[in-house]
């Protein structure tokens, strides 16, 4: 809205619009007059202006009033990303059937890096001692397993015989960076975040990932299509490829080909007693990892292999930046809500873009995965996991835009935590402060919530603000559905006492 002042000139153009002669200048104004009237008229400007400006305040909260902007935040491998497609399930229960073809690539993707870990495991067990290995104390390497070294020549030959399927992962990698270029971001790999002498900085501690909203899903997805290019007429009648994706037989590029060819390698090799020994010299639970699918290998190299949803819920891809993702969430009985949630990268490089979301959300999801109490940070291996989301979670609660926006807690990975207990590994060795109490599933999961109840409660801002807590397994649909109705519930509740929400 905005009133124009005619111009008052000394000579009247000749004009014969009804209308535009209607707002000129009086004929024969005075100076007086005339400035009365152009101070009138600025008068009436500053005021059509300030509405102006309340009328795009008010759209912009209407809009924002009518969507529930939901922050995820974590650390890396929290699970944010996981909780999001849940969200999408549950929103369209076929949210992923456009994308079965692009996730397949992705799941190969993840097993093939774990042969890529596992090889680089055993190497850097039966590699010669460097200066990392010394024990300074006696000048003398750290003891090596003679049983694992009687092994060297079969790993080295390991090497040679899987390097076409560890090349899948270079090609997969070329993949989505070519789908990241198309989008003019390209896609690039982390640098290995520990330092450049430690034991554990193999080159599988890089991980790769790809940028925000570059499309690459769907950049991916054609390319994995291309293997479905038009066939000759010839070959056209009798396609190899499922309809709705699948390895394309025809084309020596499919990276899925390599990966069955491989079936019985990987198997075998994840079955070798050497290598459980090794990972249990190391402590190192591949099975809890993100991304691990090598107990699934007869079902993932199948010919027709269409990835499930539960296996997309595994799949593991790092995010970077932040993406945005709207929808409709329609439950019984209530009228339809719409969500905006952001989805942000947790790696510690990833968290500087947090904060400016603040006070644009209103209700975070925070979620920190309980299940890696004997777990160091990728990107700094001397920070146990379970610190640094403690850390973290103070951090939120010393921020006073927060003290209007409601937190839910979700101690995550419960499975994995369970899991872990049942194999035996004791939590005081890695939580001291748990002293002598019983090392079982349910005490030691009421133990981690009491720590984070006691930062909020020391929390100088907000410790009066309410938190709602949930034990979750996010990549369990059933349950995690249910949680996310609570959160919903909750806003419901919130909205009512507040006014504020909805
Ligand atoms: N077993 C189990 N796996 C989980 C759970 N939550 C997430 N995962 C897996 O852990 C991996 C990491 O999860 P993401 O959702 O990608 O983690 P993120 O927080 O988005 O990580 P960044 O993008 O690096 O910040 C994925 O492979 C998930 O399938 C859980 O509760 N249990
Ligand atoms: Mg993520």
């Amino acid at each position: 809205m905005s009133f124009r002042s005619a111009s008052s000139t000394t000579k009247r153009p000749v004009i014969d619009d009804p209308l535009t002669l209607a707002l000129l200048p009086p004929r024969h104004e005075s100076p007086d007059a005339r400035s009365r009237r152009m101070r009138a008229e600025e008068e009436a400007k500053r005021v059509s202006d300030a509405i102006d400006e309340r009328l795009r305040e008010e759209k912009a909260a209407a809009k924002k009033k009518n969507v529930v902007r939901l922050l995820l935040l974590g650390q890396s491998e929290s699970g944010k990303s996981t909780t999001l497609k849940q969200f999408l399930l549950l929103a369209d229960n076929r949210a992923f059937a456009a994308e079965r073809n692009t996730w397949r690539l992705i799941v190969y993707f993840n097993l093939v890096r774990s042969i890529r870990v596992i090889v680089e495991l055993l190497e850097a067990e039966i590699a010669p001692a460097s200066e990392a290995d010394l024990d300074y104390g006696e000048l003398t390497p750290t003891s090596r397993d003679p049983d694992v070294m009687q092994h060297a020549q079969t790993v080295k030959e390991l090497r040679m015989r899987l390097s076409p399927l560890l090349h899948v992962e270079q090609q997969l990698i070329s993949l989505m960076s070519l789908s990241e270029e198309a989008d003019s971001a390209p896609a690039v790999r982390t640098p290995p975040m520990s330092p450049p002498n430690s034991p554990s900085s193999t080159s599988s501690e890089s991980e790769f990932f790809v940028r925000p909203n570059s499309n690459w899903k769907r950049n991916l997805s054609r390319r994995a299509l291309r293997f479905s290019k038009p066939r000759s007429p010839k070959s056209s009648s009798i396609s190899s490829q499922p309809a709705d994706g699948g390895i394309d037989w025809d084309d020596k590029d499919d990276p899925g080909r390599v990966v069955v060819a491989f079936a019985d390698d990987m198997k075998r090799l994840w079955e070798w007693k050497v290598l459980k020994r090794v990972l249990r010299r190391q402590r190192r639970r591949l099975e809890d990892e993100g991304g691990f699918f090598l107990d699934d290998v007869d079902r993932i190299t199948s010919r027709r292999y269409i990835p499930t949803d539960d296996d997309i819920l595994r799949a593991r891809i790092k995010t970077v930046g932040v993406t945005e993702h709207e929808f409709t969430l329609n439950r019984p009985n209530e009228r339809p809500v719409d969500w905006k949630i952001y989805d942000v990268g947790g790696a510690r490089s990833q968290r500087a873009v947090w904060a400016p979301y603040f006070d644009d959300v209103n209700v975070i999801i925070f979620l920190a995965p309980i299940s890696a109490f004997d777990e160091k940070l990728q990107e700094d291996r001397r920070v146990n996991r379970l610190e640094d989301s403690l850390t973290l979670w103070k951090e939120l609660f010393s921020n006073p835009v927060l003290k209007e926006v409601p937190v839910v807690l979700f101690l995550n990975k419960c499975d994995i935590l369970r899991a872990k207990i049942e194999a035996g590994i004791q939590v005081t060795k890695y939580v001291p402060s748990y002293g002598d109490r019983p090392n079982q599933f349910e005490a030691v999961m009421k133990y981690f919530k009491t720590k984070f109840d006691s930062v909020r409660k020391q929390s100088p801002v907000i410790s009066e603000r309410p938190v709602f807590t949930h034990f979750t397994s996010v990549i369990d649909t059933k349950t995690t559905a249910s949680i996310i109705g609570h959160v919903g519930d909750m806003l419901i509740r919130e909205n009512l006492k507040s006014s504020k929400l909805l």
